[in-house]
């Protein structure tokens, strides 16, 4: 079997008395689109800046294709297609020569004007970036995350400001590179999308990893009927507070 895509092993990052993430133990294949949900606030963005290194981890390990994030950022990041979910574009610059910059910086020999025709952006290749509309600029730095054929996709929010022509984009953009090899971990509050695209999803709340699974598995676990949505699985699991050891009825009786 081949390495995980993402490894991580009580993984927890503290800012003074907040725990954004805590002890998250998560696992995802090399061949899975894995959906990563949460409501605000859960740490679904500083667990995937950890992934990065954007953020170091207070304690904890991680391996993202089988390298360390810290120690091998340069390969993780060659290897790996972010779209982050704060990014900043160059309003003086054209889409193609964002994706220019990319390529140049992955050293890679992708054509600007496929990747732009695969997220809908080929009419305006030569216009400012600083005339986007906010789902255009969605658009271009999704192109962004695919330069050089990524091993992984980790992106933040994809669905972000798009109308329904861009959100079926990016859901089939999802599909063709997982069948490409790709794996694909996002993290959305489309629930009804997640549906779609997901073969497991993990749902964080409060900095704690609280359903992990296939959609059927997780309707079998809440006990919330074998029909019910991805919204109704999430309400079930994070309407309250995390119950933890020390919180526990069961621990404190
Ligand atoms: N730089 C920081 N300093 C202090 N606290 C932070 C910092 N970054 C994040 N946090 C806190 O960590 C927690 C997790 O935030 P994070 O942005 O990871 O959540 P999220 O799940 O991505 O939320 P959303 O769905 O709203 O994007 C929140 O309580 C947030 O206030």
């Amino acid at each position: 079997m081949s390495d995980p895509a993402i490894l991580t092993e009580g993984l927890t990052k503290r800012y003074g008395s907040t725990t954004a993430v805590d002890e998250l133990t998560l696992t995802v294949a090399s061949d899975e689109i894995f959906g990563f949900l949460g409501p605000n606030g859960a740490g679904k963005s500083t667990t995937i800046g950890m992934l990065m290194d954007y953020i170091r981890p207070t304690t904890g390990s991680i391996s993202v294709l089988a390298q360390d994030p810290q120690r091998d950022v340069v390969d993780v990041h060659s290897r790996v297609g972010i779209l982050p979910d704060r990014y900043r574009l160059y309003d003086a610059l054209t889409a193609r020569q964002h994706l220019e910059l990319v390529i140049d910086t992955k050293r890679v020999n992708n054509s600007p004007a496929s990747l732009l025709d695969r997220v809908g952006l080929d009419d305006v290749d030569g216009q400012s970036v600083g005339t986007f509309s906010q789902g255009m600029e969605q658009r271009l730095a999704l192109a962004m995350a695919l330069v050089g054929g990524p091993d992984l996709l980790v992106l933040d929010e994809p669905f972000t400001g798009l109308d329904p022509h861009g959100v079926r984009t990016v859901r089939e953009i999802v599909h063709e590179e997982n069948d490409r090899g790709a794996a694909v971990f996002f993290s959305s509050h489309v629930l009804g999308q997640v549906e779609f695209v997901c073969d497991r999803i993990g749902i964080l709340h409060e900095g704690r990893l609280v359903a992990e699974g296939t959609i059927d598995s997780l309707r079998a676990e809440t006990n919330v009927g074998s029909d019910a949505t991805v919204e109704e699985i999430f309400v079930s699991v994070t309407d309250g507070p995390v119950l933890t050891d020390e919180s526990s009825p069961e621990t404190t009786q």
